[in-house]
């Protein structure tokens, strides 16, 4: 029996619609081989949303996001909207996406494909093998606390404000994925904070301790963001699964992802209780590459994967994706940003059709 999926589709700015091209090019061979149609619709986000209608998030992407099965977003941002206030800026528009779908979990995988061994810019014995799945809380934080916002002073100085808060609420629900990931994988889970210097990080500690208790299984540990940034690097094989609040969250997992060797390869999955997930990959719009077919199409086309897996329940599909990717990694293909020496470079579109031939293969 054939499945029917309604997916909405956010290209976004800079490489975003490139990579999303070929992403839906990739779904579609999937979805024949795998009995599942694909109803996409397309809607603005970010730039393209602001210089369509003035705003980085239109009410009408919200509701049809809400109405979807799951939302694929590429990327948005970029230099022509940069001094716009914050509120007004494409980065706006992702987070309200994110609080108005309540997605405040957020999966962000970093393994390394052995064939990208040579692609990491950290010695082989370092990264072979690392396998790290990073939980990033994305709801909450320093991204939407309240005061936020820059002042007048009495002096007639400027003062910027934000406000880092997280309610014992918000700690346990991500402390809850977190644990239930770390059970399925390698059955570690290392939090981390700055609870030496952040009362918002004290009560994280002391929460996420507490609910240890009903996770006997896993073992738990606690690092400060200074010490696990240093650590990532040192020795990243000691990690499995990372909870972390939303702004430690997203430098950690730029940083993983030069484990893997590059920010392009990096997908991640931001889930909620009840609405659709958006899946996209951890990196950005790169401006600096953005229409002249130079992006690793993969970190979008392993989100998909994702959206597969954790969105719609498909993981045959999704693992025959990830199997496809390995294929043409194999065979030598390679975007700029992980190639190597004595592999074949192709560009964004190039390494879509590769993937192609090996999926209908
Ligand atoms: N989820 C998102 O939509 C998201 C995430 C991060 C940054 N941004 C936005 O993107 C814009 C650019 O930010 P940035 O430059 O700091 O980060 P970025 O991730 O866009 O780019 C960082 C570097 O990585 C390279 N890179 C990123 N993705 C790549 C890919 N798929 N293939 C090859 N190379 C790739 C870029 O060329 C650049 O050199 C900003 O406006 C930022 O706010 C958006
Ligand atoms: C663009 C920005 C709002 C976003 C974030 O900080 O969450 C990005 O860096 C990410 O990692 O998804
Ligand atoms: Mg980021």
């Amino acid at each position: 029996m054939i499945q029917n999926y309604r997916i909405t589709l956010l290209p976004g700015d800079g490489i975003g619609p490139e990579i999303m091209a070929v992403t839906v090019d990739v779904l579609k061979v999937v979805g024949k081989k795998f009995d599942i149609q694909f109803d996409f619709q397309e809607a603005l986000i970010g730039g393209a949303a602001i210089d369509a209608t003035g705003e980085p998030l239109p009410e009408a992407t919200l509701k049809t996001c809400r109405g979807s099965d799951a939302v694929l977003l590429a990327a948005i941002g970029g230099y022509k909207w940069d001094s716009l206030p914050s509120d007004k800026r494409p980065e706006a528009g992702l987070l309200g996406l994110r609080a108005g779908l309540e997605l405040f979990a957020n999966l962000r995988p970093a393994k390394i494909i052995p064939q990208l061994i040579d692609a990491s810019t950290l010695k082989k014995e370092v990264v072979e093998g690392v396998d790290i799945m990073v939980v990033r809380e994305l709801t909450g934080g320093i991204y939407f606390g309240k005061p936020k916002g820059i002042f007048d002073t009495e002096t007639g100085e400027k003062r910027g404000i934000n406000t880092m808060a997280y309610t014992e609420a918000e700690i346990e629900r991500i402390g809850k994925v977190a644990f239930d990931a770390a059970r399925k994988r390698g059955g570690k889970l290392c939090s981390v904070d700055k609870a030496n210097v952040l009362d918002v990080s004290q009560l994280w500690r002391n929460k996420i301790t507490k609910l240890a208790e009903e996770y006997q299984d896993v073992e738990l540990s606690h690092l400060y963001v200074d010490n696990a940034a240093m650590q990532l690097l040192r020795a990243p094989k000691q990690f499995d699964t990372i909870v972390t609040g939303n702004l430690f969250g997203d430098i950690l997992s730029d940083a993983a992802a030069m484990l893997t060797g590059s920010i392009g390869m990096l997908p991640s999955a931001s889930l909620g209780a009840n609405a659709p997930g958006v899946f996209e990959p951890v990196h950005g719009s790169a401006p600096d590459i953005a229409g002249q077919d130079k992006a690793n199409p993969l970190a979008q086309i392993l989100s998909a994967a994702m959206m597969l897996r954790y969105g719609l329940n498909q993981g045959d599909a999704a693992d025959y994706i990830e199997k496809s990717v390995f294929q043409v990694l194999q065979a030598g293909f390679r975007t700029g940003d992980i190639m190597s020496e004595g592999m074949n470079q192709v560009g964004c579109q190039a390494m879509g059709e590769a993937l192609i031939q090996a999926l209908e293969n």
